[in-house]
């Protein structure tokens, strides 16, 4: 019934999540407020080690991605579950570290790491460095040499594959600012060149080729792809690589008509794809990776809201505006990304209205969805915008000036603030006297 299985209705006709009374939750907390099950991560994470363990013999890895939503519990959670954490930048870097995550469990990635970032990898001892370009690999090599260190690395490969998703968050094709394009020979080229470096020691290749993707093809197609050039590399150098990292992607329930592929069934066609192109291309099977994110968060998270204004502008639309908006959810601004609404104090009445959600920020597009289906809603109502787990606190911004919302972690039904609400006072902190 709903798009998540931490989510049901109580006696009341209230939402809930995780067992918890959302308008209990909205009273106590607050709104606009972030509510998280905790327990529907850990099963998430649990899930996909599973399947790894069943698929691969136990010889891979499932790192999370914790661009998705990073802060310290989750960073706690991942680590406890035996997780690696993928991170791409040095303030995700921070967060790990200040929870003592496992340097030799972390993964590094992004296109353009600063020379700052590069030596607090280089210093924590993280376990991977995802090298994205040439001038990267000169740098690390460089860093590492001048440190007496060896950083093992993966290089990003564009495998060239058009996944079904919205061009922005599309990324394995060739026109895109991350990685090394095999078409032009140049990944083949960086290979050479690690190969005769003393401060990097190349473990294997990596690729994402996007996110919220539905269809399985395009990870075998990727996984295909990146065995080949594997195969080549072998062909060329004589090395054979250990590592394929094959990224994330995997795309969640927004909408109660999106039917996602069970992660299990993902993991198993990926698999026989590795098993077979391993054994055409006289290859051992490689230690995989793979690094989902929206997947491990996104279904355990809602946003609940206080409604405000009304506003029914007759033939054309009704607005209805709530207390957050672009500032905790830029999804629908930047994606036109859909979302599932409900009067979470009329969860249980039949949704008649049709609706626009609107945000309380100075842009017009500032819109959490448009032709939404929802119950009436009235000043006062706590309205719920699901499956908000994954790039919604990890996107906020203050624009306008709003302070962003708290982060209310539930385990077990016990409700505990992992991310406190920001002050006016946060807001003037960085600002001259
Ligand atoms: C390199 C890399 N790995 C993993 C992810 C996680 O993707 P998702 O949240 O879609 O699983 C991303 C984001 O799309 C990414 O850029
Ligand atoms: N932030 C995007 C996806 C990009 C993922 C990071 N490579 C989203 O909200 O869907």
């Amino acid at each position: 019934m709903f798009v998540s299985d931490c989510l049901g209705l109580n006696a009341l006709g209230h939402l809930t999540i995780g067992g918890r009374d959302t308008v209990e939750l909205a009273q106590t907390y607050g709104t606009p407020l972030y509510v998280m099950d905790e327990d529907e991560i850990r099963r998430a994470c649990e899930s996909y080690r599973e399947s790894v363990n069943r698929y691969y013999g136990g010889r891979g890895l499932v790192t999370y991605a914790s661009k998705a939503f990073c802060c310290k519990a989750v960073c706690r959670i991942v680590a406890e579950e035996g997780l690696g954490l993928d991170v791409v930048s040095g303030g995700e870097l921070y967060t790990a570290k200040s929870v003592g995550f496992p340097p030799e469990r972390i993964f590094f990635h992004g296109n353009n790491k600063t020379v700052q970032e590069l030596i607090e990898a280089l210093e924590y001892g993280v376990g991977t460095i995802v090298v994205d370009n040439f001038d990267e690999l000169m740098l690390l090599d460089q860093l590492a040499v001048s440190r007496g260190k060896v950083a093992e690395i993966l290089f990003r490969i564009k495998p060239g594959i058009d996944a079904h998703t919205h061009d922005f968050v599309r990324t394995g094709q060739i026109d895109s600012k991350f990685g090394l394009a095999l078409e032009t020979g140049e990944a083949m080229e960086a290979v050479r060149q690690a190969v005769g470096m003393k401060g990097v020691r190349l473990k294997g290749v990596h690729c994402h080729i996007g996110s919220q993707i539905f269809d399985i093809e395009p990870f075998e197609h990727a996984a295909e792809v990146m065995l080949g050039f594997m195969a080549d590399v072998k062909a060329e150098t004589g090395r054979e690589l250990e590592i394929l990292d094959l990224g994330g992607g995997f795309g969640i329930k927004y909408l109660p008509e999106h039917d996602p592929v069970q992660y299990d069934r993902y993991m198993q066609r990926v698999a026989g794809a590795v098993e077979r192109t391993c054994k055409a291309r006289g290859l051992r099977t490689p230690f995989i990776v793979i690094e989902p994110g929206r997947s491990i968060v996104g279904p355990a998270g809602l946003t609940l809201y206080t409604a405000g204004a009304v506003k029914e502008i007759p033939g054309v639309r009704t607005y209805l505006s709530v207390d957050g908006g672009m500032g905790d959810n830029p999804r629908y601004i930047l994606y036109q990304a859909p979302y599932e609404a409900m009067v979470a104090n009329r969860a249980a009445e039949p949704k008649t209205r049709t609706v626009t959600l609107a945000g309380r920020c100075c842009e017009s597009g500032d819109l959490i969805g448009e032709h939404m289906q929802m119950q009436e809603a009235r000043a006062g109502d706590i309205i719920a915008v699901l499956a908000t787990g994954a790039y919604n606190y990890a996107m906020a911004s203050n624009y306008n000036r709003i302070p962003r919302p708290p982060v209310v972690m539930l385990r077990e039904g016990r409700a505990r603030v992992v991310v406190r609400r920001e002050s006016y006072e946060d807001l003037v902190r960085n600002d001259e006297d």
